[in-house]
């Protein structure tokens, strides 16, 4: 039994941060994802005038309910989408002028919905270039709240950002959603604003949101369920067995239904309390799997899917297109590359039975995509990173990590 340490969650650490900064008193964050896009979160708020004070073990931020605590400032969202959507949303409620902009990476993808709502909500926003992009400026002066209607079939990020600024309102919000991708990072965001003291109420498709202040806690951030599944999928592929400690069936990350998805293909797998292991039995079976609430693990079954005796069909899956790249068609073209029969539709990805040839992944500087064509090279010689560092946005530590793996398991 093999067990990997993986680092805080990306999603949680940099909720945390916004709610820490929003609430009344001192919040700990223990366990904070220390990474590309969460120190970009952080370096954001401290543009911003919060004060937060990192160490590896806990990062400690003092709440300003009232907003930023400078009347300008130019903030550099990096890759990062949480930082690039929920931050604004954070600035708006205050006062002053705040520009954001970010990576020509994350400058393409869209952020219209969210800018759309807070325009309705009477926020001044402008974009230097294209509409609903970055570079912005939010001319702040506090929110009014109330009633909206969001399309968040791209991104629930736009859902999660409105979700956390609505206690910051005079009145709360009543959002309706037309449609909604990537549900369980909801369930996150309405889970922690419980912790920090909000109560989100849900009537179907409506989210009302009290203007009720946020209180500081100590929260502990749980290991990354989206980083566990390359580490998941390697002992799927390999016959050996990891266990991440921490992750257990009261994780608040819906990524980490990725398991069910390797129980189904055949893996052995067992999620107690306190940690999650997953024991290859020696093959994969094909499987056809809609993954619109988990889509960050599409490249980490699809770098596996090859292997598998049947097809692997991946389903309901367009939003992988408008992520750190198209990771539909950046699968595709590595798949492709390594002789392996593959198509893909606006939706989905279907992979064959296949033996992979080492060849160099393009990696379109995505993470995912260096980290699950990784888990691949445990199987096939010879397959390299055009750009290994673009691990940094979540996991930094990846390739030591996956070393050590080998090691263990002699590979
Ligand atoms: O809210 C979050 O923390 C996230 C939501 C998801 O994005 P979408 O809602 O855009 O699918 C996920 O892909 C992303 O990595 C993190
Ligand atoms: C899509 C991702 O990140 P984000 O949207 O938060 O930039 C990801 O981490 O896979």
């Amino acid at each position: 039994m093999t067990i990997v340490d993986i680092p805080g969650s990306k999603s949680i650490t940099a909720r945390g941060l916004f709610l820490a900064a929003a609430a009344h008193g001192t919040t700990v964050l223990g366990r904070p994802l220390r990474s590309d896009d969460s120190e970009g979160f952080a370096e954001g708020l401290l543009k911003l005038g919060y004060q937060v004070a990192r160490t590896d073990e806990e990062w400690t931020i003092e709440g300003r309910p009232e907003g930023p605590a400078v009347d300008s400032a130019d903030v550099f969202c990096r890759d990062g989408a949480t930082t690039a959507r929920f931050l604004p949303a954070l600035a708006a409620a205050g006062h002053g002028t705040f520009r954001f902009d970010a990576s020509e990476q994350m400058r393409a993808r869209p952020l219209g919905p969210l800018t759309d709502a807070l325009l309705e909500l009477g926020v001044d926003l402008t974009f230097e270039g294209a509409p609903g992009h970055h570079p912005l400026v939010v001319r702040a002066d506090g929110i009014k709240g109330g009633e909206l209607t969001l399309d968040a079939g791209l991104s629930s990020q736009f859902l999660t950002a409105l979700l956390l600024v609505g206690p910051l309102t005079s009145e709360g919000l009543r959002i309706t959603v037309t449609d909604l991708v990537s549900v369980p990072y909801v369930e996150i965001t309405i889970a922690m604003m419980r912790r920090f003291g909000v109560e989100v109420v849900r009537d179907g498709d409506t989210f009302i949101v009290p203007p009720t202040p946020y209180r500081a806690c100590r929260y502990e951030i749980e290991p990354d369920a989206s980083t566990s599944s390359y580490f998941f999928a390697a002992a799927a592929l390999t016959g050996d067995s990891v266990t991440v400690p921490g992750l257990g069936d009261g994780a608040l990350q819906g990524d980490l239904a990725f398991v069910e998805v390797l129980r189904q293909m055949g893996a052995d797998v067992q999620v107690g309390p306190d940690a999650v292991t997953v024991i290859g039995t020696g093959g994969l079976r094909g499987v056809t799997v809609n993954m619109r609430d988990i889509s960050d693990t599409v490249p980490t079954l699809a770098a596996i899917a090859p292997f598998a005796d049947g097809p692997v069909r991946i389903e309901d899956v367009y939003n992988t297109r408008i992520k750190e790249c198209d990771r539909l068609a950046a699968c595709e073209e590595n798949l492709r590359a390594m002789g392996v029969p593959v198509e893909t539709g606006r939706d989905w990805i279907e992979i064959q039975p296949g033996v992979p040839t080492g060849t160099l992944v393009k990696c379109r500087r995505d993470h995912r995509i260096a980290m699950a064509f990784s888990v691949t090279g445990l199987r096939t010689p010879g397959i390299t990173l055009d750009d290994p560092g673009c691990v940094k946005k979540t996991f930094p530590g990846f390739h030591d990590a996956l070393a050590a793996l080998r090691a263990s398991w002699g590979l």
